[in-house]
């Protein structure tokens, strides 16, 4: 693995050596005769190497593309810096808080907006009366005035996702994990978000950006990495890591 790293900045995220292998449950008795007729033939377990083991560098307020293949393991790799998932070995360190935010996960579909506006403030570390001061704010860039105290089960998907987006917008975070996001809401809040993205996020934090889009990677990213199955293959020059990505999908 090539890995190229900034010498005059501070550290954000260290990961060493970390590595991710899911287990997967191949339960074809799934029905009470089945069962029972298979008692002593358990149900298979499969193992899925998401992520093998890799180590990389991110400094504060860099821009790092995410590139590679779907199933290739992007997220899973976001998600074990963002501290979601834990690694199975290594270890990772991280300066400053995150949030991590993809097409509306991490939102509870059972409780309303402004439910999950308190509640997704808090795990960012927000205090009570600082979500007070943002939240209207947050329903605002939403455009979401008439939904506050609507279970989000009822959102069109562009609206969860826009809610998601906003409080990320607003709340923030030293570190942003940006997974597909200039995909939320329809061509107007697309807008929107790539403005606030251009005049807020870019500037001083550090963003982790996971997109399919080459554009939006060239345009951003001051290095990029590529992923092939579970494998960090390259990390450095965003043209480079890009034109391992376009060979890859030949
Ligand atoms: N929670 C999970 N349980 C079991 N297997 C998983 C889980 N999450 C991911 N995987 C598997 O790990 C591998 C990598 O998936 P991952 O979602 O990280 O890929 P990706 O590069 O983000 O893909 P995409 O571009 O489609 O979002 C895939 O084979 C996937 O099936």
């Amino acid at each position: 693995m090539e890995n190229t790293t900034t010498v005059d900045r501070a550290v954000a995220i260290k990961a060493r050596n970390i590595c991710k292998t899911f287990q997967i449950s191949e339960d074809s008795h799934n029905t009470v005769k089945h069962r029972l007729f298979n008692l002593f033939n358990p149900p298979k377990t499969k193992y899925v190497p998401a992520l093998k083991t890799m180590s990389m560098e991110i400094m504060q307020g860099e821009c790092i593309g995410l590139l590679g293949r779907n199933g290739s393991g992007k997220s899973t790799l976001v998600k074990l810096l963002a501290g979601v998932y834990s690694t199975d070995s290594g270890y990772i360190n991280v300066t400053g808080s995150t949030m991590l935010m993809n097409l509306g996960v991490g939102m509870s579909h059972e409780l309303t907006a402004r439910e999950n506006v308190y509640v997704s403030g808090s795990v960012l570390g927000l205090k009570i009366k600082e979500i007070d001061a943002i939240f209207d704010e947050i329903i605002e860039f939403a455009e979401l005035e008439g939904f506050v105290d609507t279970k989000i089960k009822f959102f069109s998907s562009g609206m969860v996702a826009r809610l998601g987006f906003s409080i990320a917008v607003k709340a923030g975070a030293d570190i942003m994990f940006l997974d597909e996001i200039f995909a939320v809401g329809d061509a107007k809040f697309q807008e929107k978000a790539i403005k606030v993205f251009e005049s807020s996020w870019i500037k001083g934090r550090t963003v982790i950006l996971v997109s399919h889009s080459m554009d939006v990677i060239r345009q951003y990213c001051s290095r990029a990495a590529f992923m092939k199955q579970g494998e960090l293959v390259y990390f450095g020059d965003t043209e480079v890591a890009i034109s391992k990505y376009i060979e890859d999908n030949q």
